[in-house]
């Protein structure tokens, strides 16, 4: 397997892929272009901010199975582009909060302090102790947007400053902001109240450009503005004006809409802007965390399938996957009976979950299960990543409930698939820990393993019937490895389900088909 590290990674998490057998290249400083005739042989990319994943990249890079972030925000990589693609997306989220915080809090003190602004004065050989006077910000009110991992340790920080702290978040609820001591209010009476700004958003569609001219005219006037989240969620056009006008009396930025910014950027001859090269998660610990956490999960993925902070697919723990491993492996394999059962078009998709399935997420047992069925039909580019897509785009719907309530079993997965004409109903489940076993085809109980070569056939439930079957399977020397008769309830029909040692071709298929007793005849492979 193949890493591409494009983007400067912590010698540490190189160390660990190189470890775990990962051939790995260093190419940093690729143009888009040059990334993309490098991508193609690669499994595994990692990156942080500089580097872009978009669709372009994607379609060069086919053999990707992942893409690794070394740090938070991934609005460098088309998400959506990826998941359609089957390469799962992960991020490192807590490597570098703390370090991003203490960014905030260290431009907005420099800001208030004119440290900047006096080390660049000394160094002309000016004594600028009139100009630079600063402000204290004790007592002063903090305004926090985006009150997750970094903003909350920013408030946190900010209190042991003594500050007052107001938080916005429209996600995060009043009372889990007020329990820590901070007032929750709305974004306008933040804008009106708050001494000093900072913001801890990511950047999507919602934020981008939400500090515009609008926003910056309902701040208090001489107010300050950190950004050490993403550009583009600042105006910069509308915050060079403000800075001008008098409006605002300062404003630290990490972070720019273009990254390295544009030399004619009028933000940069503002004497009232602080900059630094984004460096929110530039520290020699945060870089360390960020590398390792990273190359761990690129590895445990690679090597053990297991995904760890994804953002397009459920991740699992490990003591999850102990316990849901064998749900899984046993909805993929119902998922591949149903897709050689049902050779209609699939319209609809409804599975029911019974018993206790140990408190966890079912979406990777309902993924799983869908690749199991699409896959046989539409090949390797379905995954786990992409199943869920993949039955959208194909206008299938998914229906997904669970109940606790136990039938025969302990855990029982009940697939039904529905066609313009008929319908398939499959249930399976899972005896001791790991053994797979698929219980009823339709109205039919059985016990199967679901492995090798299989056939399930329809007959009347007549004497001489097996008979015949065994005795036709034996002349065209196919051994049958396992016999199964399962009854319809209610019904004067059977169906019996043979494992043999090899496949049966479809001139034992007609023989057994011109049987008498026999109605239909299906092989399958699991
Ligand atoms: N400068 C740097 O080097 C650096 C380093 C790390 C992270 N970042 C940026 O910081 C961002 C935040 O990181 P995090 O770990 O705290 O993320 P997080 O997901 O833990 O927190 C983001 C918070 O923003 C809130 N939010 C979303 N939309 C909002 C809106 N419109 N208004 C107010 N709140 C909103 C969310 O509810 C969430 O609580 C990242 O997405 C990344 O872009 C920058
Ligand atoms: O989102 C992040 O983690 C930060 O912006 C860090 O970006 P970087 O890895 O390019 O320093």
């Amino acid at each position: 397997m193949k890493v591409l590290v494009s983007d400067n990674l912590g010698e540490a998490g190189i160390e660990i892929l190189k470890a775990a057998g990962l051939d790995v290249d260093v190419k940093t400083g690729l143009s888009p272009e040059e990334l993309k005739a490098e991508i193609g042989p690669y499994h595994a990319l990692v990156i942080r901010s500089a580097s872009r994943v978009t669709d372009d990249l994607l379609e060069a890079a086919e053999n990707l199975k992942v893409v690794g972030r070394a740090g938070i925000g991934l609005d460098n990589v088309d998400i959506p582009a990826a998941t359609r693609r089957g390469v799962v997306v992960m991020n490192t989220p807590g490597g570098n909060v703390v370090t991003t915080a203490e960014h905030a809090i260290s431009m907005m003190l420099s800001l208030s302090r004119n440290i900047t602004r006096g080390t660049a004065s000394l160094k002309t050989g000016r004594w600028d102790k009139k100009k630079l006077m600063g402000r204290e910000i004790y007592n002063k009110t903090l305004g926090v947007i985006g009150f997750g991992k970094i903003g909350s340790v920013v408030a946190d920080r900010a209190r042991g400053l003594k500050m007052k702290v107001l938080v916005y978040d429209p996600v995060v609820q009043d009372e889990t902001i007020e329990k820590q001591g901070f007032e929750s209010v709305r974004i306008d009476e933040l804008y009106a109240r708050a001494d000093y700004i900072t913001i801890h958003v990511p950047k999507n569609k919602e934020t981008a450009n939400m500090i515009n001219a609008e926003a910056l005219a309902k701040m208090k006037d001489g107010v300050m503005l950190i950004n050490c989240a993403r550009g583009g969620i600042v105006d910069e056009e509308a915050l060079y004006d403000a800075l001008e006008s008098g409006k605002m009396a300062g404003a630290a930025l990490d972070v720019f809409a273009q990254e390295p910014p544009p030399a004619d950027l009028r933000l940069l001859q503002s004497e009232k802007v602080i900059l630094t090269p984004h460096l929110g998660a530039s520290t020699f610990e945060a870089q360390t965390n960020v590398a390792v956490a990273v190359a761990n999960q690129i590895v445990e993925y690679l090597k053990h399938n297991n995904v760890v902070n994804a953002v397009n697919v459920p991740s699992i723990s490990g003591q999850a996957l102990e316990q849901l491993g064998p749900f899984i492996r046993l909805a993929e394999k119902m998922g591949m009976l149903h897709a050689q059962f049902m050779t209609e078009q699939l319209k609809e998709i409804n599975i029911l979950y019974n018993g206790d399935f140990f408190g966890y997420d079912l979406m990777p047992v309902t993924s799983a299960f869908i690749q199991g069925l699409l896959s046989y039909r539409l090949g390797a580019e379905v995954n786990a990543v992409n199943a869920h897509y993949i039955a959208k785009e194909h206008g299938i719907k998914i229906t997904e409930s669970s109940s606790p309530e136990t039938t025969d079993f302990l855990h029982m997965i009940t697939t039904k698939i529905t066609g313009p004409e008929k319908t398939l109903t499959v249930a399976g489940t899972v005896f001791g820990k790991s053994d797979p076993r698929i219980v009823r085809i339709d109205d039919f109980r059985i016990e199967i393993i679901p492995k090798g070569h299989l056939a399930l056939i329809h007959n009347l439930d007549e004497p001489g019937a097996i008979g015949s079957i065994g005795t036709t399977l034996g002349d065209h020397g196919i051994n049958i490895s396992r016999m199964q008769v399962g009854l319809e309830e209610g019904g004067e029909h059977n169906i019996i389900l043979l494992r043999t040692d090899t496949p049966i071709s479809q001139n034992v298929v007609d023989a057994l088909m011109a049987l008498p007793k026999v109605i239909s005849v299906r092989t399958m492979e699991l």
